[in-house]
């Protein structure tokens, strides 16, 4: 496979200009005429007011004519965009098949289409097309679910590092399939299978590429198959993803499937499968006593509120999340949610957090700022990896998106008077692909894409 990226030697890259990013206490900084240097390796070696440009120079040891200057008032960076659910193999049905709600929707378009995933042809075809998608929308790091195949499930691992995306990516397991027969494993298969895709993935020693365990949900997921997989997932120290308290009508499979557990989070706790490297989708109607549990444990939630109001779920409250201090991401949720977009992710979670308010008068939404954390910083330490990612904190790898606001055909245009704050929230509110000019990761130019 020809490789996507630039093929630039890489040694300092200095930076000069606007960028915007998020801290714990501060959900949108703004910092104009800063200068952020990045190593060899993609790690961020310094970011400072410029008037420190001199002495920067001399101990980095670079010149003037080496910074890349910034066109003020047009351009600047953003941290990437982390996708934390997010469906690699339901991309061909996007923005499709939306008439349903989820438990008819699976069966009727979701598990025939992941079924044609044994094809390695189809499926190297729609994982190329998903990564350059969403790469191009800017998201640097994303959370894949694949299929149950794993040869496949390996080929996306290949796509993704050959773009030089950040991902976990999980091979699905699913031993029940009652409404789609052709769809599941054998139980001992999953998990074999499972240890098979972590083994070849380690063999491919790809440095941004990490395996996740993968059970669907619990209501496709035999006991036995939970255990093996959380005792796989515990012996190896692995990331695990899956859904959760998406639908009342899941809900309630879940609870005559598993029924002498407390509720949904028990099914998953007692599996050894809610630990701090656990990400779960949706989360709409766990309760107050569940939301205790997954702060305990330091499991994460995707809101993934496209998906949420396609598929006519539900509402996440995503304040009430944030007030039990659990860690929260966002997710487009393809092709429950029929953007690939982070930035549609970001919009669709204002208009949640507004329409919970309109219905509870009172209630304290989120600000879109919030929410910009939420996609950046908020994706990192859902995942596991705000050491790595999630701003542009000295000593973390330079993720990042250069948006340029004054590019031909853009979305939106900018008036007189208009502040740094007005431009950023435009972007975010109206911008798109057109808008992201260059993708980086790990120090490394993704995008544009590289011509073979
Ligand atoms: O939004 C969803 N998409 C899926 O593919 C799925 N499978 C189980 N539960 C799910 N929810
Ligand atoms: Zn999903």
């Amino acid at each position: 496979m020809a490789s996507k990226q630039g093929s630039q030697e890489r040694s300092l890259q200095v930076f000069r200009g606007t960028f915007v990013h998020s801290t714990q206490v501060s959900p949108v900084q703004i910092l104009n005429d800063h200068i952020l240097g990045v190593d060899k390796n993609g790690k961020i070696v310094f970011f400072e007011a410029s008037d420190k440009e001199e002495k920067l120079s001399e101990t980095w040891h670079f010149n003037k004519k080496d910074i890349r200057v910034l066109q003020p008032m047009k351009e600047f960076f953003i941290p990437g965009l982390v996708d934390t659910h997010i469906h690699a193999s339901q991309y061909s049905n996007i923005g499709t098949g939306l008439d349903l709600t989820l438990l008819p929707w699976l069966t009727k378009y979701t598990f025939p289409v992941e079924a044609k995933y044994k094809d390695l042809k189809f499926a190297e075809d729609i994982y190329t097309k998903v990564v350059e998608r969403t790469l191009k929308n800017g998201t640097t790091t994303a959370c894949y679910f694949a299929t149950i195949h794993t040869d496949a499930s390996l080929k996306l691992c290949d796509i993704v590092d050959n773009y030089g995306q950040r991902a976990l990516v999980g091979k699905v397991c699913m031993d029940i399939n009652d409404t789609f027969h052709k769809y599941k494993e054998e139980t001992s298969h999953s998990l074999e299978e499972t240890q098979r895709f972590v083994t070849e993935l380690a063999k491919r020693k790809y440095p941004r590429v990490k395996p996740i365990v993968t059970p669907r949900f619990a209501a496709s997921c035999s006991s036995e198959l939970l255990k093996q997989l959380g005792l796989f997932a515990k012996h190896n120290n692995l990331h695990i993803q899956s859904h959760i308290s998406e639908t009342r009508p899941e809900l309630e499979i879940t609870k005559r499937l598993f029924e002498k557990y407390e509720n949904y989070t028990d099914v998953y706790y007692q599996h050894n499968l809610l630990t701090d490297k656990t990400v779960m989708a949706h989360g709409v109607y766990l309760s107050d006593e569940e939301l205790k549990v997954f702060h305990r444990e330091g499991a994460a939630i995707s809101h993934c509120p496209n998906s949420n109001i396609s598929l006519c779920s539900g509402l996440l409250d995503m304040r009430n999340v944030l007030k039990h201090q659990v860690k929260v991401g966002l997710g487009t949720d393809v092709s429950g949610g029929y953007s690939a977009s982070m930035l549609d992710a970001i919009r669709r979670a204002i208009d949640t957090t507004k329409i919970l308010s309109v219905q509870s008068p009172g209630y304290e939404k989120l600000s879109y700022k919030e929410i910009f954390r939420i996609a950046t910083l908020g994706g990192s330490q859902a995942l596991g990896l705000d050491k790595l990612i999630g701003n542009f904190e000295v000593g973390k790898e330079f993720d990042a998106l250069l948006i340029n606001v004054d590019v031909p055909n853009s979305a939106f245009e900018m008036f007189p008077g208009e502040t740094n704050e007005d431009i950023f929230q435009k972007f975010l509110l109206l911008g798109d692909d057109r808008n992201i000019e260059e993708v980086y990761v790990a120090g490394k130019q993704v995008v544009p894409f590289l011509e073979s």
